[in-house]
């Protein structure tokens, strides 16, 4: 083997057409952007005031863009995906050749659930939840900044694999024995693998920072049942990605040693039983779609009580609620694989305990019709997203019911209704609810709102696209179609193909009138402008801060004495308060330790899938040297001055007068 370990240069596919035009492409865009930077001089400012920063709303925002990006490259699988079937019906090849379309639903999986809902809910929890819960940062800001450069490591790979290499044929899940070694000779597996296990490592972190930060750090007098709706379900979701990422962790290590060291826990001779692999994946997948849809029942929440500017009906039942979906979430994962052997009673067991879940989150639902019955509720873009939201996922939670009957599930397991089931609920549920969360905090994130117009385009496009893309394939479903065909030879089939690629086309509107709605309202931000911090006339501590929020997020650390704190606060007169003497406030600096650790565990990996073991031994002994170097370093805070804090409030207390008088 050479000192490159399998990687030569046949490892590019310069045969394959379709991903030589990407990567020039994506070099060319690079380039663009590369450009930019230098023409604009913003590479010292990239470096200094993103790249090592260890500030919550940096990170949130560079988390989000990472979402977007991903988005694209995720909706470019799917097209791609949805055109081939459309044009190989009746027998046909269409243009995609088998062992590249395996690795295109493979890649669209995994990217979507973990590059680009995963980072999205963690920015916008990043952004928001300190905020929230009257906090200066995180618990562990260093922490936080790694967490986000393992995230981005993985994404890297993963990206990676497009152009060196393969991904993986596996389709998301990557059972064995197809992902043991014997059956996946490539290095597809080991991408998945590895990009997998990155990231991975950076959710439970970021899990581990934000429970402590809510346990810890609340303001003062906030109790926990008074903690806001968003953050609360963020927690819930964050006890499970503790509980179940671990989970993912171990299984992954596992198939490591079965491809790397011969090991047998997967296989069927030497007493492997890949039976192990489907229960730890699941035990950690289903939680999975919990930790994603969580959050975004919370921006629900958020988003209707501002806009009826009503109190959210059933503050405490939401918040029990959220954790009986949870703990239930816990114990449903073998639902997953009814099919596969268990007794009938263990299906009825985990049949019975799936179809419960329907009952908290049926209170959910009520709870926010409630809470507009009577309220005066403001149509923003938000808002669209929201009713948009409660129409479709009523529909994904139904099917996923229909699923939880194992007789029923015998039937329809792995068809296209399954495919239809939780894109219904992943797409028109928590992507719609990241979406909603995007429109309603960015003001607070970038200082100017969102143009309104091309959002409410933009919302229109995705939800009819999405609902001709997707019916069809309940309908393709009790027709027989299975996923992960990549040509059809059934007449029957074909016009229901041809409806669900159109509708594809159409959610590609709705992305691109997003990345429109983007750039117009930059171009107005001085029209769209946030002066008072406020501009939705919000109830929680986030909208007490400027926007975007002074660096150290609270001048003054505000006591809290209502759910809704800044709706008390502007009731009692006391907001934009002023005091006559702050403190000095105590703040962490920048450092690079996290982006090269990260560099050294990236390395790391893309070594590990290589077979280049001296670079994989160069690149973990960089990253742990880096963090012993962090470990003894001295210079990781100072302080921010009263007389410094003090201009700081009284230019936005000034601003926010100015407008809430005007
Ligand atoms: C965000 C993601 C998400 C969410 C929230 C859900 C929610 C649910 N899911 Fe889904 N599911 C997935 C993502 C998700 N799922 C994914 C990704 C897969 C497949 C992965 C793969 O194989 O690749 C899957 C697969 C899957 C299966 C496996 C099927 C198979 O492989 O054959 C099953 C079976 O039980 C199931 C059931 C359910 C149920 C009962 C709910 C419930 O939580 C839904 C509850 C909600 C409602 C019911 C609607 C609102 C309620 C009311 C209005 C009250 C009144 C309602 C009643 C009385 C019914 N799901
Ligand atoms: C934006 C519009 C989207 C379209 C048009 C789309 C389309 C598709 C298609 C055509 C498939 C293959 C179905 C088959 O097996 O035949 C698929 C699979 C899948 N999609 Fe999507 N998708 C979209 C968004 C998303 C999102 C947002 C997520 C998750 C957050 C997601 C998660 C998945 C997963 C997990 C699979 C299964 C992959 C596998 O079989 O291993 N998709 N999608
Ligand atoms: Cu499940």
């Amino acid at each position: 083997m050479s000192i490159f370990g399998k990687l030569t240069l046949e490892s590019v596919p310069y045969h394959e057409p379709i991903i030589m035009v990407t990567l020039a492409v994506v070099a060319v865009v690079g380039l663009v952007i590369a450009g930019l930077i230098t023409k604009y001089k913003q590479w010292s400012v990239l470096w200094h005031d993103w790249i090592t920063s260890i500030d919550h709303k940096r990170l949130g925002i560079m988390y989000i863009v990472l979402a977007l990006v991903m988005l694209v490259r995720g909706f470019a699988d799917a097209i791609m995906m949805r055109s081939q079937l459309a044009l190989a019906t009746n027998g046909a090849a269409g243009y995609l050749p088998p062992e590249h379309y395996d690795q295109i639903f493979s890649a669209h999986g995994v990217i979507m659930i973990i590059f680009m809902a995963m980072p999205f809910m963690i920015g916008l929890m990043n952004i928001i939840v300190p905020l929230q819960v009257g906090a200066r940062d995180v618990a562990f800001p260093f922490l936080n900044n790694l967490s986000f450069w393992l995230t981005a490591g993985g994404a890297i790979l993963i990206n990676i694999s497009l152009a060196v290499g393969e991904f993986a044929r596996t389709g998301w899940v990557a059972y064995p024995p197809l992902s043991e070694l014997a059956y996946s000779p490539g290095v597809g597996v080991d991408y998945y693998i590895w990009a997998l296990q990155l990231s991975g490592m950076g959710t439970l972190l970021t899990a581990v920072n934000f429970l402590v930060t809510v346990f810890k750090m609340r303001a003062p007098g906030m109790r926990l049942m008074q903690m806001p709706i968003f953050t609360w379900t963020c927690t819930w979701a964050n006890i499970l990605v503790a509980a179940s990422f671990p989970i993912l962790t171990a299984v992954l290590a596992m198939l490591t040693l079965d491809r790397y060291l011969g090991f047998h826990f997967f296989t069927n001779e030497a007493g492997g039983n890949a039976m192990m692999y489907i229960n730890l994946f699941w035990a950690w997948g289903h939680p999975e779609v919990y930790i994603l849809i969580l959050p975004a029942f919370g921006i629900f929440s958020e988003v209707i009580s501002t806009f009826t500017g009503k109190r959210l009906f059933g503050y405490k039942s939401m918040v029990y609620a959220s954790g009986a979906i949870s703990i239930l979430g816990f114990i449903v994962w073998l639902h997953h694989f009814f099919t596969m052997g268990s007794s009938a009673n263990v299906n009825a067991f985990f049949g019975v305990m799936t179809m419960i879940i329907a009952v908290p989150t049926g209170a959910k639902l009520f709870n926010w019709l409630f809470t507009m019955y009577r309220g005066r509720l403001r149509i923003t873009v938000p808002v669209l997203w929201t009713i948009g939201f409660m129409v479709t996922f009523t529909i994904g939670g139904m099917t996923g019911v229909l699923l939880a009957i194992p007789g029923a599930d015998y039937v329809l397991h792995n068809s296209l209704f399954l495919i239809a089931h939780f894109h219904n609920t992943i797409l028109g549920g928590a992507v719609f609810g990241y979406f909603a969360g995007f429109n309603y905090w960015f003001p607070k994130a970038m200082g100017f709102k969102l143009h309104e117009g091309w959002g409410k385009a933009s919302f229109w496009c995705w939800l009819v696209g999405f609902f001709v893309a997707f019916m069809p394939l309940y309908v393709l479903g009790f027709l027989g179609m299975t996923r992960r065909l990549n040509h059809t030879n059934n007449p029957e089939w074909n016009l229901w193909l041809y409806i669900a690629a159109v509708g594809g086309v159409i959610i590609m509107f709705g992305i691109i009138f997003q990345f429109i709605q983007l750039y117009v309202s930059f171009k107005e931000r001085k029209q769209l402008k946030d002066t008072t911090g406020d501009p939705w006339n919000g109830h929680t501590l986030e909208w007490s801060t400027a926007s975007p929020p002074q660096f150290y997020n609270f001048g003054h650390i505000p006591t809290v004495h209502d759910i809704d704190a800044w709706t008390d606060m502007k009731e009692k007169g006391i907001a934009y308060k002023l005091l006559d003497k702050y403190l000095p406030i105590h703040m962490p600096k920048n450092t690079s330790a996290g982006v090269l650790m990260s560099l050294g565990f990236t390395g790391f990996g893309f070594a590990m899938i290589w077979h280049i073991w001296w670079l994989a031994i160069v690149g973990l002994v960089f990253a742990i040297g880096v963090y012993i170097k962090r470990c003894y370093s001295r210079d990781v805070d100072y302080f921010v001055m009263p007389e410094e804090v003090h201009e700081i409030e009284q230019a936005h207390a000034a601003a926010a007068a100015k407008e809430v008088t005007a």
